[in-house]
């Protein structure tokens, strides 16, 4: 980033940068205060109160304008002339603030801190927020089922530190690798809405939106995201190490698991500086920092989540059509978010994918119990959420009732699930009694509807505090006096139109009309006179008025020290709080998956050690869901059985007997499969379908099949189609060989491998020469379990040397004008990819059409790869 120096403004034109005001004592008095306040805050938008708006100035009011679409005006800023000018009314900041936070700006909230009523000359005003993407906590800035992450990387040469946080939720999580490209996936998965970056460079303290770049960042930071460039001193090893022995009251990082990971305590460290500095007027409460190991997951990389489809479609981006869009059934915010976590973190601890599937079971086998708990999980509001604004002193009294809410909902939960015998509701069944108690305080202090404002009273109920009702009984009593005061002065001046009224400038008077003027009594006093009334006040009234408006101010005032305390109480409790959410969480979200699998007719996979995958009659999750019922056609898989080492002929795939679509043979299952079937076949389908129920299984949840057993894959890798990189300027074939390339580095024989087409961006013969090499390579040296979708038939013959190779063709029925798509899996290779009956169909001329096939003919005759290559060998 680059700041350059300002054109000077022509004459008349309204100044559009606080750089262009040579003389700041020109500028009137509020311009002054606003500049000085920019000035700190040089990277993010100004928003500063101006009576009912929040206005804006300068540079900032010519962006905000952009963004937000709103009109760019001016306004006179004193001696230098006019300035640019924008503004949104003071009660939807909020609103404009979230938009302008999305786009990946930080905005500064310079509010009127005292009455403009009390002000002697400039109204006070102070900075009351900094929000910038990754600390929002305004619960209508954040999305209810998804983490907001905010991360912070540190780089040394080829090793890395990443820590993160949610602050939404007080999770804290750190963790160090040696491999650049394993940081980045990390953060492809965390999706941060902000990342933290250390520098010394000149743009420190800038925050770069999604797209911007800077020299300061390195290459294996993804530009999608938005980085604030920090100082490095709280990066620091010292200074990291000492703020987070602080901040959790620890002598050593050994309880936290990273003593010996100073990349991951510099990241963490330097985080929650950050924190805390943006967070300053109230502290968020953070979760103990927990410390973890890439390789304790399943690795699932970016292009593979992508292609998969886990979080959001590859065709629009949208969550509609996702596998989490097909999965969640769960019924609180807190499952909603667990659920997604577990999907782009999935196990490979079999002990930790069977405990969840023992819960799962239980619910499957238990409907009433299963439904009952759902039932209840809608009534238990987000406990996560809730229990930090309470711990920040951000929650209102709404919040503490939703709290109060669910808590009383536990005791409910815990009975439900006495008997229970899996892990994850057993924890359910201990409540701390101190939530009980919390419940009922809570209940019985604060009323049942409470205003969302904490100053303005109406919070408290009667009989709590003696002092409170006294004070409420004084008002009430001379608020009646006021009420009575209407009849008595009726009959006193026999005035029947008489009223009382209130106005914020006068406070109470009498209202007489103009007409009657001449009766009123001789203690009223003429305040104002309108054009058909006249407003009188008395002695009494206004000393009763003075008395009910301090009363007031008392009573709310205290109503407002009793609700604080109410919610440090809440606060106190954070940890105990958390950990009974979590629990709720995961039993949402196994409850969900047990749903799923009742409605669905998933079963539970059995997990293996070994290399195996038999699959009878999987289904995709998702486009399963997306047809009517029963139109999906199931197909089987079996991968990585060992018999077929050595064997010298060519393995056919064997199916299980119960499999109706599969050839009865060997019980051979190979390592890899050539698939071949026509355009639109399902191929595609097909392979993501293998992927997500090995993925769906290591989550531990059910799978669409008719009986599964998976062995633990350490890696899915995927290559599915072919999209132009012009971010990164690279061509599809590049795109594709570079992810190819991936592939081949990091399988193992333990990973699952699914191609879907490789070698199509380039001349034939070199596309298909890639593409054999490729398979042979997988096969034969890594032995990873691996389906290879393709439209080059040639490969078929590779089942022909290599013995663990298998061909398989998704099948079409072919009548005399047209194909019947069948969707079948069945062994053997595909001789045809009707291709050119594609073309016919979709127009292409007859004779085209005619010299396509003469031609496809003297092709098939010359293509004898593997007899060639028998005779090399
Ligand atoms: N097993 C199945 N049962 C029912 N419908 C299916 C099945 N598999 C695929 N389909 C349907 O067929 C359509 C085409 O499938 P898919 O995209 O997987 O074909 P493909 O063989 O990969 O085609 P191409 O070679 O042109 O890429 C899908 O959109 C899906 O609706």
């Amino acid at each position: 980033m680059t700041t350059s120096t300002p054109e000077p403004k022509p004459p008349n034109t309204p100044l559009t940068d606080t750089n262009l005001v040579e003389d700041r004592s020109k500028l009137s008095k509020m311009y002054q205060h606003y500049v000085e306040v920019k000035d700190k805050y040089p990277h993010a938008l100004l928003l500063y109160r101006v009576g009912d708006f929040f206005e804006t100035f300068f540079q900032d009011a010519v962006t905000i304008s952009r963004e937000l679409e709103l009109v760019l005006t001016s306004k006179h800023g004193g001696e230098v002339g006019r300035v640019a000018m924008t503004g949104v009314p003071h009660h939807a900041w909020e609103r404009y603030t979230t938009l302008l936070v999305e786009k990946g700006y930080a905005v500064v909230i310079c509010d009127q801190v005292e009455d403009s009523a009390d002000a002697i000359g400039l109204v006070k005003r102070e900075v009351t927020r900094i929000l910038t993407p990754g600390t929002l906590l305004e619960e209508g800035m954040l999305k209810a089922s998804r983490n907001n992450y905010l991360a912070a990387v540190v780089i040394a040469v080829n090793h890395w530190g990443l820590a993160y946080a949610d602050i939404s939720t007080g999770e804290f999580l750190t963790s160090q690798g040696s491999d650049l490209e394993h940081l980045t996936q990390e953060l492809m998965r965390l999706q941060p809405s902000e990342v933290l970056f250390p520098t010394n460079a000149p743009d420190l303290g800038s925050l770069l939106r999604p797209g911007e770049t800077s020299p300061s960042l390195p290459q294996c930071l993804p530009p999608t995201f938005c980085y604030s460039l920090r100082s490095q001193v709280p990066f620091s090893q010292a200074e990291a190490r000492s703020k987070l022995l602080q901040k959790f009251k620890v002598r050593s990082l050994e309880g936290l698991g990273c003593e010996h990971l100073p990349l991951a305590v510099r990241a963490a460290g330097g985080l929650l500086e950050y924190i805390e500095d943006t967070q300053k007027a109230n502290p968020v409460s953070l979760q103990l920092l927990r410390t973890y190991t890439l390789t304790d997951y399943l690795i699932v990389d970016h292009q593979t989540r992508r292609n998969l489809e886990i979080t959001q479609t590859v065709r629009d981006g949208t969550f509609h059509g996702s596998l989490l869009w097909a999965l969640d059934r769960t019924r609180t915010a807190m499952g909603s978010r667990a659920l997604r976590r577990w999907l782009l973190q999935p196990l490979l601890d079999i002990k930790g994918i069977k405990s969840r599937q023992d819960t799962i079971q239980e619910l499957v086998e238990n409907t009433p119990l299963r439904q009952d708990l759902r039932q209840l999980l809608r009534q238990i509001y987000d406990l996560e959420r809730l229990t930090v604004r309470a711990a920040s002193g951000r929650a209102n009294a709404r919040d503490l009732v939703a709290l109060a809410d669910s808590f009383s909902r536990l005791p409910e939960l815990s009975r439900l699930v006495e008997d229970a015998r899996s892990p994850f509701l057993k924890a359910l069944q201990k409540v701390p009694p101190i939530l009980e108690e919390l419940a009922e305080k809570l209940h019985a202090h604060i009323v049942e509807s409470p205003p969302i404002h904490l100053k303005e009273g109406g919070l408290i109920r009667a009989g709590i505090n003696a002092l409170l009702d006294e004070r409420k009984a004084t008002v009430e009593s001379d608020q009646q006096w006021i009420a009575n005061l209407e009849v008595d002065e009726r009959v006193r001046t026999g005035i029947p139109n008489l009223k009382v009224g209130f106005n914020k400038s006068f406070g109470y008077y009498i209202s007489i009309s103009r007409s009657k003027s001449d009766q009123v009594p001789d203690n009223y006093i003429r305040k104002q006179t309108l054009t058909n009334e006249e407003r009188y006040i008395t002695p009494d009234l206004k000393e009763r008025e003075a008395r009910i408006l301090t009363a007031r101010d008392d009573l709310n005032q205290l109503e407002y020290e009793i609700f604080d305390a109410l919610r440090d109480e809440v606060g106190n409790h954070a940890e105990i709080i958390r950990n009974i959410a979590r629990a709720v969480a995961a039993a949402d979200v196994l409850c969900g998956l047990a749903e799923l699998a009742v409605h669905q007719g998933y079963c539970r996979p059995e997990m293996l050690t070994g290399r195996e995958i038999a699959v009878i009659d999987g289904r995709h999750p998702v486009v399963e869901q997306s047809l009517p019922a029963g139109f999906f056609v199931p197909n089987s898989t079996w991968l990585g059985e060992k018999n077929h080492r050595g064997t010298e002929k060519p393995v056919l795939w064997a199916g299980s007997p119960t499999c109706s679509n599969w050839r009865d043979t060997e019980e051979e299952k190979p390592d890899l499969v050539i698939l071949t079937g026509p355009n639109a076949s399902g191929k595609s389908c097909y392979l993501r379908q293998v992927g997500l129920i090995q993925l769906m299984a290591q989550v531990g949840s059910f799978v669409p099949a008719r009986s599964a057993k998976l062995g633990i894959c350490d890696r899915i890798f995927t290559r599915v189609g072919a999209v132009d990189d012009l971010a990164t300027g690279q061509s599809t074939f590049m795109v594709e060989m570079n992810e190819t390339a991936n592939i081949l580095n990091h399988a193992t024989a333990n990973s699952l491998v699914l191609l879907d087409e490789i070698g199509r961006g380039t001349a034939t013969f070199d596309g298909l020469s890639i593409a054999w090499a490729v398979a042979e390579y997988l096969a034969v040296d890594i032995k990873s379990r691996t389906i290879f979708a393709t439209h080059y038939h040639e490969l078929n013959e590779l089942a022909t040397i290599v013995p663990n190779v298998a061909n398989y063709q998704v099948t079409v029925k072919e009548l005399p004008d047209q194909i019947i798509f069948l969707h079948q899996v069945q062994p053997g290779g595909a001789d045809k990819s009707y291709g050119i009956e594609a073309g016919r169909l979709a127009g292409l001329p007859a004779v085209v059409i005619k010299r396509a096939k003469q031609v496809m003919g003297q092709i098939e005759k010359h293509s004898k790869i593997a007899m060639g290559l028998r005779e090399g060998l």
